[in-house]
């Protein structure tokens, strides 16, 4: 990867140049001590692990005054991240006890001439987007505690959880739903992630048709920005911060709490897929479900396309929900192409409702639907059980080596305009082997998401998640994951060349070209946005839109 080309100054407005940082750091009110500042400079400079001697790191920890801890030593966990193809060590692996020491981070940075700030979430992420290379990586997974979540009501009625930004989405829905019978509203399929990782992307899945994604579901955040302040924001209070880092990125601030909408739990789903031979029929149908009024539908609205074949990992078994459930190709007309299209719905109820009454209801909305006779699989399941489904094949794949091993995933937002000519060039043609891992395709509306953040979409009014969840053994009994990021390279050329209207999502970028594209007439304000809450391109490096850097190019 060309790193150079990677780093860059926008060009539109200026983040702060050396002089202006030596008379903003003059400004600045508090006095940090002399010592720290030197200190943390000299580690960069050096750049001898070995060297640091205990006395320098406590005279750091001093400096900085923290509740939590610094670890200088041990900071592997901040230079991996679930993609596994990225590395970079951080000058020290912080663990914050609250807002306040991540305040006093950002602070120090602030003052140094060159350290970056990374909130690592719980290191999800694919390019190496949580890290800082010779910076101070912030892990925000220290700041969780379940106990601390706290449920209250708006003056409507209706409820919300006050939870740390470095809390995982699966202790969340513990503790509502055990403690409340209460849940968040939108998810993402897989939840060992953080609140603040996903709110700074998005945060999508089954639900997103209904309720927008999870940064939609968000009333209040309470954030460090890019100069050390705590700011509690929402739409109608700092509400340029707030939408700014919904989706940003993570670089306007680090979301230290976020208050979550809840609704009330269902007890039960019933969890239903069915097959379908034509892309069209397949687009139509979920079409058709996600834009039906409240109530008129499931509650959950996904789907995968998958290869015609028998392949144990992308053919016709990784259709059923169940291993007693059993796919019977030969419901597939033999004319069907070498890609099928697998609909995944799924509806809640509560444990009174009687089975007659939900077999009723999901009959009515399976009705004039235009999958494939006798290809309808389903089961009940506690809801936690559904909304925790990815976990195990999460503990599958530890057991198969492919969990740790490189994941060149590729997420995409595709125009329903374009989708059947992406189906055509990329799932029939590209991709008609599969990726070793689910293809997900599912559409959602651009109503539900909110303008004014700063996540980029494409234009039209219903586009789909392509997700290509790439889970191949590492080489060499795997292809090598080079191949796999040129295929993925080979997609995204495809759509441009095809003038698709799509964009990625979680997105990782090369150049500036690229990230004004990725944009388009949202990259001024997303640049406005970096000079005002992060003037001195101190947050999270590791996306590499802007850099605090350039010297060390
Ligand atoms: C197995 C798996 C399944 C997934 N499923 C889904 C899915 O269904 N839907 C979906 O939308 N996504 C999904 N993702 C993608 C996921 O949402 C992103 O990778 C997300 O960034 C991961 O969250 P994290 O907590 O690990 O964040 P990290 O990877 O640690 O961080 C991501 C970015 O956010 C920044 N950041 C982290 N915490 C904060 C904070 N508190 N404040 C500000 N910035 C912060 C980091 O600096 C970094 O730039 C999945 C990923 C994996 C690996």
């Amino acid at each position: 990867m060309n790193t150079k080309s990677a780093l860059f100054k926008p060009p539109s407005i200026k983040l702060l140049q050396q002089g202006e940082r030596e008379a903003a750091r003059e400004r600045e009110e508090e006095s940090w001590p002399a010592m720290m500042i030197a200190c943390l400079e000299r580690f960069v400079h050096e750049n001898e692990t070995e060297t640091r001697a205990e006395d320098d790191n406590g005279r750091l920890c001093r400096g900085l005054e923290l509740e939590g801890s610094i670890d200088y030593c041990s900071t592997g966990l901040a230079s991996k991240d679930f993609g596994g193809m990225q590395g970079g060590k951080a000058l020290a692996l912080i663990r914050p006890a609250g807002a306040e020491d991540i305040a006093r981070v950002v602070k120090a940075a602030w003052r140094s001439s060159n350290l970056t700030v990374a909130a690592r979430g719980n290191g999800h992420s694919i390019n190496g987007q949580a890290m800082t290379v010779g910076g101070l990586a912030i892990d925000m997974r220290s700041m969780d505690d379940t106990n601390s979540i706290k449920v209250g009501r708006f003056n409507n009625g209706s409820a919300y959880a006050d939870v740390s930004g470095g809390a995982l989405w699966g202790d969340v829905l513990e503790r509502c739903v055990s403690v409340y019978g209460l849940a968040p509203r939108s998810w993402t399929d897989y939840l060992d992630l953080t609140v603040g990782g996903t709110l700074s992307n998005a945060g999508v899945s089954g639900q997103t048709f209904r309720f927008g994604p999870q940064t939609s579901n968000v009333s209040e955040l309470e954030v460090v920005t890019g100069k050390g302040d705590t700011l509690v924001c929402s739409d109608t209070h700092n509400s340029e911060l707030f939408f700014g880092v919904l989706g940003g990125l993570g670089q306007f601030g680090i979301i230290t709490r976020a208050r979550i909408l809840l609704q009330t739990a269902p007890d039960m789903v019933r969890w239903i897929r069915v097959v379908y031979a034509e892309f069209d029929d397949f687009a139509r149908d979920a079409e058709i479900l996600v834009t039906r009024a409240d109530g008129q539908s499931f509650d959950y609205v996904e789907g995968f396309a998958f290869v015609n074949s028998d392949d144990p990992v992308n053919g016709w078994p990784s259709v059923p929900l169940d291993p007693n459930h059993f796919f019977d190709p030969t419901r597939v007309p033999r004319s069907a192409s070498p890609v099928l299209y697998c609909l995944e719905v799924a509806l809640h109820y509560r444990n009174g409702d009687h089975p007659s009454t939900v077999d009723l209801v999901v009959e009515r909305m399976l009705g004039g639907l235009r999958f494939c006779d006798g290809t309808r699989l389903e089961k009940d399941v506690r809801y936690v059980e559904f909304l925790m489904r990815v976990k195990e094949a999460e503990e599958q794949a530890k057991v198969n080596g492919i969990w740790d091993a490189p994941h060149p995933w590729l997420n995409l937002l595709v125009s329903s305009t374009d989708i059947a000519d992406f189906d055509r060039l990329v799932f029939k043609n590209i991709l008609k082997h599969g990726v070793g891992g689910p293809m997900l395709v599912y559409p959602m509306l651009r109503s539900k998401w909110d303008d004014r953040s700063s996540v980029a979409l494409p234009e039209g009014e219903i586009f789909y998640l392509v997700a290509l969840l790439r889970f191949s053994p590492p080489y060499p009994k795997g292809p090598p994951f080079e191949e796999m990021v040129a295929q993925n390279r080979e997609i995204i050329q495809c759509c441009i060349n095809n003038g698709f209207d799509f964009k990625l999502y979680l997105p990782h970028y090369n150049s500036e070209l690229e990230w004004k594209r990725h944009f388009g007439n949202q990259w001024e304000r997303f640049v406005e946005r970096k000079a005002c809450f992060d003037p001195m391109a101190i947050l999270s490096p590791g996306q590499k839109i802007f850099s605090r850097n350039p010297q060390n190019l």
